[in-house]
């Protein structure tokens, strides 16, 4: 089976084009492919399929095999994806994840894609739809009890759920420590992708991510939009920021006219490969 490795500053994901045929078991490849040392490693799996609704569909496959419903990183390095390897020459393209069709606008240097601007769709802010457990029409700077200590959350869904809780010192955050203990709380029934973001300025917000279903990744384009949106909704930031990750930046606008975010970032190719599932399958899991 054919792939191609590629990441959206840092978040990094093995691509395989299924536009000719489906792949039966995403769920347990992706968990194969993963491992950073037995098999290609990497933050999860992404499909490139075909879409009656839009150019293109993208479903996208996290460490653990579990689906996710969006993934901003993984939508521009599909878009990089279908233009360099020649599946279009537009450079505006329409794809569809997880039932929601986005569009994206592609920037073209020497023939291949550099960057792409997404827009990423309205937030979806209350409860229910996130979903998460919580009363009222949105969770601004709620209460959460994570480990006996009280957490400020904002809650918001860019088509997955988010979490997002601002403090100072997030260079030192033991995310490793306090990141399962949000991704698995009660009151996230579908569990949760949760950032943890030190406020810089009224421009600039430092994000680290405990993502489900992968752990710490050097970036999140979904939650860098979710940081966004909770930092206005907040009063810390204007509707135009820089979201400074680990992996590198992402610039983020939540446009008051049409309600919509856009998440602007580079996509990256690094490098083409074959696997045999078997093979792997006996080099992963021993058997
Ligand atoms: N872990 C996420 C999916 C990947 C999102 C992230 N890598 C991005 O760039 O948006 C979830 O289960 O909802």
């Amino acid at each position: 089976m054919k792939f191609t490795k590629m990441h959206g500053i840092g978040n990094d994901y093995v691509y395989m084009d299924c536009t000719k045929e489906r792949l039966e078991n995403p769920g347990e490849i992706a968990r194969l492919v993963s491992d950073r040392h037995k098999g290609i490693g990497s933050d999860g799996l992404i499909l490139i399929q075909s879409s009656e609704e839009a150019d293109f569909e993208m479903a996208m496959y996290n460490a653990d095999g579990s689906y996710g419903k969006m993934c901003g990183n993984g939508i521009r390095c599909v878009a990089k994806y279908v233009y360099d390897n020649g599946l279009t020459d537009q450079t505006e393209i329409s794809v569809i994840s997880g039932g929601a069709v986005k569009y994206l606008k592609l920037t073209v240097e020497d023939g291949k894609v550099q960057k792409v601007r997404v827009n990423m769709g309205e937030p979806i802010l209350k409860p229910d739809e996130i979903p998460v457990v919580g009363e009222g029409d949105k969770l601004v700077a709620a209460p959460i009890v994570v480990d006996n200590q009280v957490y400020e959350m904002t809650c918001v869904s860019m088509g997955n759920p988010h979490a997002v809780v601002f403090m100072n010192g997030v260079d030192d955050l033991k995310i490793e420590e306090i990141g399962p203990k949000f991704e698995r709380h009660e009151r996230f029934p579908d569990r949760v992708n949760t950032e943890f973001v030190e406020r810089m300025d009224h421009k600039n917000l430092k994000m680290r991510v405990w993502e489900r279903g992968s752990g710490e990744t050097m970036a999140c384009g979904t939650g860098a939009c979710a940081t966004a949106v909770a930092a206005i909704l907040n009063g810390y930031a204007e509707r135009e920021v820089t979201v400074h990750l680990l992996g590198g930046d992402l610039e983020i606008c939540w446009d008051e006219t049409d309600n919509c975010v856009y998440m602007t970032g580079p996509a990256a190719t690094a490098f083409t490969g074959e696997f045999d599932p078997e093979e792997l399958r006996k080099s992963v899991q021993g058997r």
